[in-house]
């Protein structure tokens, strides 16, 4: 299967003036939102402060990289930290300073799960989440969906290479959504419904959004979670910063009963996404490649298997 398909992804515009509530940008914006996630699982949101933060946030991953604290993973051919962080991020306005914090806080303590909970309001993946459900007609589960989200922020970096394996195996994302910005570099790599992979060559001025396997169940699948892999193709190193949007510990994750009618009935079990990234990491941690793996290349089939499908 080619890497190579000259695909564009959609690019949707979420400039303020195009987002005020029921205006019919932000209704067009929202149909744009649909039929890209319907198509691809993704788009790049193209958004106003974008190229001004690219610098802040950059540099400050260059000096993350060169704390000695850094790990490998050994699923992922790449460097990387993760904190989480509270509900409500604004993720454009309070990036550079997730980046201090964080810089800060690894210089405190070892690598993941710093407890940030201090953050304001809104943000581009609350905006995307909320026009989902729009489209679905199930608007009124928003806050509380919204409410019981925390985000994870995870900075990667991938050393130049030019191996014809992957970086990243092909995967979905356990998750509900995630916005990712990246460096000039890209490598990012989506399957299409046809089963072939594009390229992702995201502008400066976007972040990339996909779909996690969370948002499909919560949508009883009514749109399918993106399956993604990142290979590296130039000799430069790659950095990206991805905000995971996930379920907290104790929700819940199961579609309303607006989206569950009698002839396809509740696809999945409901399930605590925390648990599940629990036991995951468990095996991770013991080194249980083989299940890990199983587990992420078929992903598609993954709540059938640790959810069990009813
Ligand atoms: O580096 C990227 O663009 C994607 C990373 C990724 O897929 C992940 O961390 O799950
Ligand atoms: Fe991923």
């Amino acid at each position: 299967m080619s890497s190579e398909t000259p695909v564009r992804l959609p690019v949707i515009d979420f400039s303020k003036q195009k987002l005020k509530p029921g205006s019919p940008e932000s209704n067009l914006v929202k149909l744009q939102v649909r039929e890209a996630l319907e198509e691809y699982g993704c788009f790049e949101a193209l958004f106003d402060q974008v190229l001004e933060l690219r610098h802040a946030v950059f540099g400050a991953m260059e000096e993350l990289f060169d704390l000695p604290l850094q790990t490998k993973s050994s699923m992922f051919q790449a460097s990387y930290f993760e904190a989480i962080l509270g509900t409500h991020q604004d993720c454009m306005k309070t990036w550079p300073l997730m980046m201090h914090i964080f810089l800060k806080t690894l210089n405190q303590t070892s690598l993941t799960s710093c407890g940030l909970k201090e953050t304001k309001a809104s943000g581009l993946e609350k905006t995307i989440r909320r026009m989902i459900l729009e489209t679905f007609g199930v608007e009124k589960y928003v806050d509380e969906f919204i409410d019981s989200t925390n985000y994870i922020l995870k900075v990667m970096k991938y050393e130049g290479s030019q191996s014809s394996k992957p970086s990243i195996r092909a995967h979905s994302d356990q998750n509900l959504l995630t916005p990712l910005y990246q460096n000039e570099v890209n490598g990012l790599e989506i399957q299409n419904k046809d089963g072939k992979w594009i390229n992702v060559k995201p502008l400066p001025n976007t972040f990339f959004v996909m779909t996690g396997e969370s948002l499909s169940v919560w949508l009883n699948g009514g749109l399918r979670s993106t399956y993604h892999r990142v290979m590296m193709k130039v000799s430069k190193a790659r950095c990206c910063v991805g905000m995971f949007a996930t379920p907290r510990g104790g929700y819940q994750v199961k579609a309303p009963k607006e989206l569950v009618d009698d002839k396809i009935g509740l696809l999945f079990k409901p399930f605590d996404c925390e648990e599940f990234l629990g036991f995951y990491s468990i095996h991770a941690a013991r080194g249980d490649l083989e299940l890990i793996l199983r587990l992420i290349v078929v992903s598609k089939i993954l709540q059938s298997i640790i959810y069990v499908k009813q």
